[in-house]
């Protein structure tokens, strides 16, 4: 009998044993990636990795980066695991460079998984692989050529007119303060909404905009996000079992029916208009319905569509987070902020008051500012290639292998002080001709570099600058009890985002 039991247990035993061992050997044996290939790296702990902070949210990825950037100390490149998954992190500006431009061909993917056929609306220029990206970039760049948003300078100028009459009323019913990311984001989702859809969505003044709620819920931190983040770190398998989407159903549909009916509007109707819409029915009829390009090139109206959807998911937090932030430091540094309406002011006595397209390109000052904001505050806090073919790094031991994942930290970069010395403080000085021939390349990327820059930077440039004309040169910013500072970023969420929103005090230039 005793012998029986001492083998039930010796089985029992066996068995936890075995399971442990597989556990832990699935949780750790990408662990040696960087050892076998004489790569520094930060120590991992199994299946977090170097993440085990990120990953209960106790620490923000800006600071994950930072943080990892300065154990890599005195090195080109180092290796981190982001739960299971090996990244390698590159530091050294000319590689940087070699990656992003100069040999652009062996790094051309971002290597963002992302399943397409549960994820309609992420199949589109930022998830996309070669060829395909390459493809439908050429057809969708036309839409952005100086040309083009020159044409649409008039309709921006019509969102910029709404905000304002937005904060004056604002000002005269509830009181002098206001939170300006919300503010702004409004105005950005009516920008995109005219500019890219040709459709009037008033979300800046309609507090109920559907647009705008959707638009919102694409970037609000939540823990489905979260967890499709870490469950793809452990395993793309692991995501497919647990299908957890890369954004939320309910804005999934309502995007998919808006543009899909928009673009079929057009058609059946035969409206034809020089906007983004158009180029996107003219990569329809190229890519989807020419039945001479060979099968491989052809593209869906589910792609075409996905393709509308991301520059307004791209386009709409990105420019609002940065011109708050813009607002925010020129309310701490008032000093700024009179230079600024100095320039405006100038620049507009001498066209007849008048602010158009021209005037707006002469703001050297004003572009400044908006460079120094996008180096305190890059709503992207890093880029991200993987190899799709085997590279061996110029001058160096380093032999980049097919598929590995790399990241560029963008924000450990912009806070280098070797790079810009005290990091910390907004100093759009940094930006003067003569500092910008002097940086070196590959150490400023807010828009990211190379054939896969951001497509939208102009169109950003353009729309972030008439908004603070107009607003500067009616109103003086500052500070209030409730703004806070130093800001807080928001620990979950996937572009660089204040916390408590921006609160600011809005006084009316009386002259
Ligand atoms: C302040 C505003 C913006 C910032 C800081 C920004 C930043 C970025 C960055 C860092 C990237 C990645 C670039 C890379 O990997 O090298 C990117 C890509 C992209 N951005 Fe922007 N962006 C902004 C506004 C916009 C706007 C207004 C649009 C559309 C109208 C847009 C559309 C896109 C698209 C479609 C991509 C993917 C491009 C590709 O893969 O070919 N962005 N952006």
């Amino acid at each position: 009998m005793f012998a029986s039991i001492s083998i039930w247990w010796i089985s029992i035993i066996t068995l936890c044993l075995l399971i442990f061992t597989i556990i832990y050997y699935f949780c750790t044996y990408t662990f040696n990636k960087w050892d076998k290939i004489n790569v520094p790296y930060v120590q991992p702990i199994p299946l977090f990795g170097n993440f085990f902070y990120v990953a209960f949210g106790m620490q923000h990825p800006i600071d994950f980066y930072r943080k990892i950037y300065y154990e890599l100390a005195g090195h080109k490149y180092g290796g981190l695991f982001q739960m299971r998954t090996p990244y390698l992190m590159i530091r050294d500006p000319e590689i940087i460079n070699n990656v992003l431009i100069k040999d652009f061909s062996y790094f051309p993917n971002r290597g963002i998984y992302s399943d397409f056929s549960v994820n309609l609306l992420s199949n589109q220029l930022f998830f996309m692989e070669n060829p395909q990206w390459k493809l439908i970039r050429k057809a969708l760049s036309p839409a952005f050529t100086s040309g083009k948003l020159k044409l649409m300078y008039d309709q921006i100028k019509e969102c910029s007119d709404e905000l304002m009459k937005n904060i004056h009323k604002n000002f005269m019913k509830i009181d002098d303060k206001i939170e300006v990311r919300d503010m702004l984001g409004k105005y950005s989702t009516d920008v995109i909404g005219t500019c890219i859809f040709g459709l009037k969505l008033n979300a800046v003044s309609d507090d109920n905009s559907t647009f705008r709620k959707y638009g919102k819920s694409i970037f609000v931190p939540s823990l489905r996000t979260h967890l499709r983040e870490l469950s793809l770190m452990i395993s793309p398998t692991l995501l497919n079992i647990l299908k957890f989407r890369d954004f939320p159903a309910d804005a999934t549909e309502f995007f998919h029916s808006a543009f899909h009916e928009t673009i079929t509007y057009r058609e059946k109707n035969n409206i034809v208009r020089n906007d983004f819409v158009q180029t996107l029915i003219q990569a329809r009829n190229d890519l989807v319905l020419n039945k001479s390009i060979p099968q491989g090139e052809r593209f869906s109206e589910s792609q075409i569509i996905a393709n509308a959807f991301v520059m307004f998911a791209a386009g709409f937090e990105t420019v609002s987070t940065a011109m708050s932030f813009c607002l925010y430091e020129l309310a701490l540094k008032k000093h700024v902020q009179d230079r600024v309406r100095q320039e405006i002011n100038l620049k507009l006595s001498k066209n007849n008051g008048l602010i158009n397209n021209e005037l707006l390109i002469e703001l050297n000052y004003l572009d400044m500012v908006l460079a120094e904001t996008l180096r305190k505050y890059p709503p992207t806090f890093a880029l991200f290639r993987k190899a799709s073919q085997t590279y061996h790094v110029p001058n160096d031991s380093l032999t980049i292998e097919k598929d590995q994942k790399i990241i560029i930290p963008i924000y450990s970069l912009h806070y280098d002080p070797k790079y810009f010395t005290d990091p910390e403080v907004f100093d759009p000085e940094r930006f003067s001709p003569e500092e910008k021939a002097k940086r070196i390349s590959g150490t400023y990327l807010p828009f990211g570099d190379g054939p896969r820059i951001c497509i939208g930077k102009r169109f950003a440039e353009l729309e972030m600058k008439l908004a603070l004309v107009e607003i500067l040169t009616k109103f003086e910013v500052e500070p209030c009890e409730k703004t806070e500072i130093p800001i807080r970023l928001s620990k979950k969420a996937i572009v660089a985002m204040p916390e408590n929103g921006i609160w600011l005090t809005f006084k009316k230039i009386t002259c």
